[in-house]
Parts: C-alpha cells; sequence; structure tokens
C-alpha cells in the first residue's frame, strides 16, 4: 500500500475521533440533540412530518435519516413521516431547471410542508444558498426549522429555531458528528415513541 495514503487514512481517522470526543464533552451540542430529539417526538406524535435536506454527502445523510425513521431504525414499530428532499430527481431537476437552483428545497419545502412540520437543515458551512432559501420558505409557512452545521456555519442559527454546532470546520468530520448525532436522536425518537406506544 501506498504509503502516503496509509498516513492520510490514519489521519482522517485521528480527526474523525479527536472530533467524535469533543462532541461528547460538548454541553451545547448534547442540548441541542436532545432538543432536536423533543421538537421531533413531539411533531410525529402531533401527525406532522420531518423534511430533511443537504448538499452532497449531507444529501447522502438526509435519505439515511429519513429511512430511519419512515422505516426502522432498529426495532419494530409504526412507521413515521420523514421526507428527504434530496431524492426526486424529477423535483430536483425541473425545479432547479426552471426555478434555479438556489430554490430546490424552497419549491418543496412551499409545496410539502405544513404548519407545524420540522424541517432539519444538514449543512456544514451554513452558508448554501438553497439551504436558506429552504429555511426562509419554512419560517414563512410556519414550519420549525433545525439546523445542524459546523464552527464556521454560525450565521445559519439567525434562520433556525434550534441549532446543532458540531465542533469542527472540516466538512467530512462535520458530516461524521452530524450523522453519529442524528443515530442518536433516531435512537431516541424511536424508543421515546415505542414507550409511548405501549401505553395505548
Ligand atoms: O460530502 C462532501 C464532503 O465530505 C461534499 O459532497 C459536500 O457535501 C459538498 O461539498 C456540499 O456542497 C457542501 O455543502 P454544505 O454542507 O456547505 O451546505
Ligand atoms: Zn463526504
Amino acid at each position: 500500500m501506498n504509503r502516503d495514503s496509509k498516513d492520510l487514512i490514519g489521519a482522517h481517522l485521528s480527526q474523525s475521533l479527536a472530533a467524535l470526543e469533543r462532541a461528547t464533552q460538548d454541553a451545547a451540542l448534547l442540548a441541542a440533540a436532545r432538543k432536536t430529539a423533543e421538537i421531533i417526538i413531539a411533531a410525529l406524535r402531533a401527525g406532522n412530518k420531518l423534511l430533511i435536506i443537504g448538499n452532497g454527502g449531507s444529501a447522502a445523510d438526509a435519505q439515511h435519516i429519513a429511512a430511519e425513521i419512515v422505516g426502522r431504525y432498529k426495532q419494530d414499530r409504526p412507521a413515521y413521516a420523514a421526507i428527504a428532499l434530496t431524492t426526486d430527481t424529477s423535483a430536483l431537476t425541473s425545479i432547479a431547471n426552471d426555478y434555479g437552483f438556489e430554490q430546490m428545497f424552497a419549491r418543496q419545502v412551499d409545496g410539502l410542508g405544513q404548519r407545524g412540520d420540522v424541517l432539519l437543515a444538514l449543512s456544514t458551512s451554513g452558508r448554501s444558498p438553497n439551504i436558506l432559501a429552504a429555511l426562509r420558505v419554512a419560517r414563512e409557512r410556519g414550519l420549525i426549522t433545525v439546523g445542524f452545521t459546523g464552527t464556521k456555519g454560525k450565521t445559519l442559527g439567525a434562520l433556525c429555531d434550534h441549532l446543532l454546532v458540531a465542533p469542527s470546520d472540516d466538512t467530512p468530520v462535520i458530516q461524521q458528528i452530524h450523522l453519529a448525532v442524528a443515530h442518536g436522536i433516531c435512537d431516541e425518537i424511536e424508543q421515546t415513541l415505542m414507550r409511548g406506544a405501549a401505553k395505548k
């Protein structure tokens, strides 16, 4: 194996580990994660839905998280409403082609979002114009807005009811923290909703 590539991989693993370690000690991040779980649980219980958006790797994370909720995370239980707005290539291409790339999520939020739904926006930079446009429309339509970003993306907070900041400024590392936190949130959602269902 090429020695440089081994070093790069090892360095990436060390950097990821250090960032995840920092995340476990980050009281603001843990509070934001718990709040996010609470908000999503309340919305799903009320019959509302979770919409999720992101670009690139975060687009993949958006559909990954939606699948955990509409399918299952670990346990058999009722399905809940979660949709990644990153997967419908006809909607994405027609909106981008006819209205501009910036509108690709905003237009879907406008069409699908209802008061009380939650929009989860994943943006490592916190500055992607298509994410900002969607958050603006979500607010106009009475959705609850949650942003996941990194240390350089704090301005995203201006458009979010709740903001989770991963303690890194490196896009792939931020994404890894987002996904690890999202798995924890899915676990919390699943276990809480199952406890609620058992009481019925
Ligand atoms: O997955 C990666 C890098 O790990 C890339 O595809 C990355 O997601 C893209 O550059 C995105 O366009 C970044 O967008 P954002 O997170 O700044 O909103
Ligand atoms: Zn990536």
